[in-house]
């Protein structure tokens, strides 16, 4: 087996003899070349400072690739090398290494004594730490990988990632220019041990050190090579989330894309793995709860979200002074990911994977995707709607089944549309524009058309009056049916309907007759989408998540069939506990798909 604790110790001080006589030798070649060069004025000075025995003024870096420490050709894993230190400085004080635990082969012990391992390596100052690499090299892969990862740390910190070229280093640059000649050849032969003697959750560790380092390449390549089978599949969203997260934090849309595809369709595979570990734990002292809390933490969405939403606002910028300064806008939205929301994309991959319900995370959605609302105007016939610029979507649903609550709760707002325990509070079709500009809003008053130019993902958001409200008169119910009706077939941009039932209750037989009148009406229309959203799940069940009775479900299912609307999707929601947020997000990008300038 080619693994670090089958090299013997003989060989590993053959390779150390043969790397410092290579060294000794690159030295002699570069001391003939310039014999007698002089040190420049500022040399001098670094030198005097030097002679004392302190540590010197940083020395100005000419940097070269970050990438090259990972990519260096012909180093043979070769822990160490003499460190030459300008004389007369005296030797620093270098501290016994700690006592580090011997390994064992379990994976489980192995992680932790070598997260031991690591945690006493990190105390270790770097010149304790260099020592410890040349007296007891890291004897497992798993060793490699947290030494690895401790000494990247370093490195960063001391910002001696990158190889310092022609100049002269001072004693702490010498330390960690041996210290990264080392890890250059930890990297390789950690890449060559064998893949099933590396842990998932190690291969893991490496990447975010990586990623964290600008190593991004290389994350990708130990990410393809060692967290691509079905046993790594948390892994590999962990880590495709961390790189998504830094390719939205330097505005690498195409990059961020397809990576966060690839977390979106890792998502349901995610799913059969954490049921088929609590189905096993049925049978097992294992506790499923705790792995299910591991996994719904193995990505960190709040940052991600964040990060993208940061993308999209810097995106809006560009395209904002793109507009002012009289640019192409075509090339540039295309070469800016498009005329959408980056945002959405983290959301899908979200809705696939068995993310924590916590309200940090869908405050963070909420801020990114509804970021501006504001009541428009209530509208009581064809004519007094406002135009048709912009994507639109409409709740709809008898009286007191929760429209307004609704709006309210995916808008993250309390009271934007009134709400009560009385039904026939809404009495007019009432419209909330979302993400329009802010100065422009400013402006607007009451049933004023909003001017300017919008930002792609704004849309109408229309709270319909309910229906089977018995106070209300006939003529009046008829008048709102027809009214209805009549915006159904002919408002143009209407992108979703949103018909909303309780799920305590199930239909009435308004909500069959609606059904029907919406797949006659909206059958030729496929850019239409109609959801049904089973409301108040919260009162079903005790710990307000969403539960529905299997018989209200099975009635909504057979007459959706039987109504012709079978096929269209249903979400359960709850405005109480704000389940089903995310279900409710994912249409509301059909609003404005395509961008505003369709309409
Ligand atoms: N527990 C619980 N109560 C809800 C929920 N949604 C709405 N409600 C309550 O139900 C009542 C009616 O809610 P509204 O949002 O006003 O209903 P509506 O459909 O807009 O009613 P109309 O305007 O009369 O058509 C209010 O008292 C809400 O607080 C929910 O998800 N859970
Ligand atoms: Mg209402």
């Amino acid at each position: 087996m080619n693994t670090n604790s089958d090299v013997p110790a003989s060989s590993r001080k053959a390779r150390l003899d043969a790397r410092r006589a290579e060294k000794a030798r690159k030295e002699a070649l570069n001391s003939n070349k310039k014999p007698n060069k002089k040190p420049n004025k500022k040399q001098q000075q670094i030198n005097a400072v030097e002679g004392d025995g302190k540590t010197s003024k940083r020395v100005k870096r000419k940097v070269t690739s970050v990438s090259r420490i990972a990519n260096v050709d012909g180093i043979t894993g070769i822990y160490g090398s003499s460190l030459e230190l300008p004389t007369p400085v005296p030797s620093p004080p270098v501290p016994s290494p700690p006592a580090i635990s011997p390994q064992t082969t379990s994976p489980q012990t192995t992680s932790s004594s070598s997260s031991q391992q690591n945690q006493s390596l990190k105390s270790l100052s770097p010149s304790s730490l260099l020592s410890h690499l040349q007296t007891s090299p890291p004897s497992t892969p798993s060793d490699l990988s947290y030494t690895i990862v401790t000494c990247l740390n370093l490195l960063r910190t001391n910002n001696a990632l990158t190889e310092v070229e022609g100049e002269k280093l001072n004693f702490k640059g010498k330390i960690m220019e041996e210290i990264r000649e080392i890890v250059r050849g930890m990297i390789e032969e950690r890449e060559s041990s064998p893949i099933d003697q590396i842990q998932p959750v190690e291969s893991l560790k490496i990447i975010k050190s990586y990623i964290r380092n600008d190593l991004v390449p290389e994350a990708i390549r130990i990410m393809d090579r060692e967290l691509s089978s079905d046993s790594a599949v948390v892994e590999r969203s962990s880590a495709l989330s961390i790189l998504s997260t830094k390719y939205y934090d330097v505005d690498d849309y195409a990059n961020a894309e397809s990576t966060i595809k690839e977390l979106e369709t890792l998502g349901p595979k995610v799913r059969l793995f954490v049921d088929a570990y609590v189905n096993d734990s049925a049978n097992s002292s294992r506790d499923a709860s705790a792995f299910n809390l591991r996994i719904q933490n193995s990505i960190d969405w709040k940052h991600l979200i964040q990060s993208s939403s940061k993308c999209e606002s810097r995106r809006r910028s560009s395209f904002k002074n793109g507009r002012l300064n009289g640019a192409d806008l075509q090339p540039l939205i295309l070469s800016k990911g498009g005329k959408s929301n980056v945002v959405f994309s983290v959301l899908r991959a979200l809705t696939t994977h068995p993310a924590p319900n916590t309200d940090g995370i869908y405050e963070a959605l909420a801020n990114a995707l509804v970021r501006r609302v504001t009541f428009l105007k209530g509208s009581v016939s064809m004519s007094t709607l406002p135009p048709p610029d912009r994507g639109e979507v409409a709740f709809i649903g008898r009286s007191n089944v929760g429209k307004s609550s609704l709006v309210n709760m995916i808008c993250n707002r309390k009271a934007l549309a009134y709400t009560s325990k009385r039904p026939g509070k809404t009495r007019e079709f009432n419209f909330f524009s979302v993400n329009d500009k802010v100065d422009i809003m400013k402006e607007v008053k009451y049933g004023d058309e909003v001017r300017g130019v919008k930002d792609f993902d704004c849309f109408y958001i229309v709270d319909l009056p309910g229906f089977g409200f018995a106070k209300v008169s006939r003529e009046q119910k008829d008048e709102w049916s027809k009214f209805q009706k009549e915006y159904f077939e002919s408002r143009k941009n209407l992108r979703v309907v949103f018909h909303l039932i309780d799920s305590r209750h199930g239909l009435v037989s308004e909500d069959e007759r609606i059904m029907k009148e919406c797949s006659e009406i909206f059958k030729g229309k496929k850019d239409v989408s109609y959801v049904i959203i089973l409301t108040k799940a919260d009162k079903n069940d005790s710990t307000g998540r969403g539960k529905v009775s299997k018989t209200v479900m099975e009635s909504v299912r057979n007459a959706m069939r039987e109504n012709g609307v079978g096929s269209r999707p249903i979400i359960t929601t709850s405005a109480e506990t704000k389940y089903g947020r995310d279900g409710v997000w994912t249409y509301l990008k059909e609003a404005f798909n395509g961008g505003v300038n369709k309409f």
